[in-house]
């Protein structure tokens, strides 16, 4: 039977900012069989798309998206959060729910014409997404798919991005 990955989601009011209802996955990751179930179901979904290459955002999409490349004997590339990599980068600047950043990847780290699916806890405004897009397109790969525990459809993260395959493990509609 199916697993209802809701049930281990815990919904905090007013999280970082009052109005933000935060979606914590952490329950999932606490247990071991459920954090490998998630982790198959993307995996499962990262191979339906043929992927090359996993990348995963700063920080949760670390947690998420490594373990999906562990399974499927593929490599993981981290988009990090700004001055955090030592050789040359690439740079993209995003909005989120609550504040704004940048990603940056090794200028190497994926090879032209490599299909990618980006890996992470949570889609909420695609922010991340399309920074994560721009980054794997100006190093010449092609992302082939996104792969999210938690989606927030409300947030319209799929409209803003309407070429990019998602796939989403649990939905939240409403605060
Ligand atoms: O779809 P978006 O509106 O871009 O929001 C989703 C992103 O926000 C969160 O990360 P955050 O930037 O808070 O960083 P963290 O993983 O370091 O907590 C989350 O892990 C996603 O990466
Ligand atoms: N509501 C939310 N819960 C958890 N992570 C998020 N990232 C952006 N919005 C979020």
């Amino acid at each position: 039977m199916a697993i209802d990955f809701s049930k281990h989601i815990a919904s905090v009011q007013d999280f970082p900012n009052k109005g933000i209802v935060f979606r914590d996955i952490t329950p999932i990751l606490q247990d071991g069989e459920l954090f490998r179930a998630a982790t198959h179901e993307l995996a499962e979904y990262a191979k339906s798309r043929n992927a090359d290459v996993i990348v995963g955002p700063e920080a949760r999409g670390f947690i998420v998206g490594c373990p999906v490349a562990a399974e499927l004997g593929i490599g993981f590339v981290p988009a990090r959060k700004p001055h955090k990599l030592p050789r040359e980068v690439e740079r993209a600047s995003y909005d989120l729910e609550y504040g704004s950043n940048s990603l940056e990847m090794h200028m190497d780290a994926i090879k032209p014409g490599q299909r990618v699916v980006v890996c992470d806890d949570l889609l909420a405004t695609a922010g991340t997404l399309r920074a994560s897009k721009e980054l794997i397109e100006n190093l010449g790969g092609k992302l082939v798919g996104a792969a999210f525990y938690v989606e927030l459809p409300d947030l319209k993260g799929r409209e803003k991005l309407p070429d990019v395959d998602i796939y989403s493990l649990v939905k939240y509609h409403g605060a």
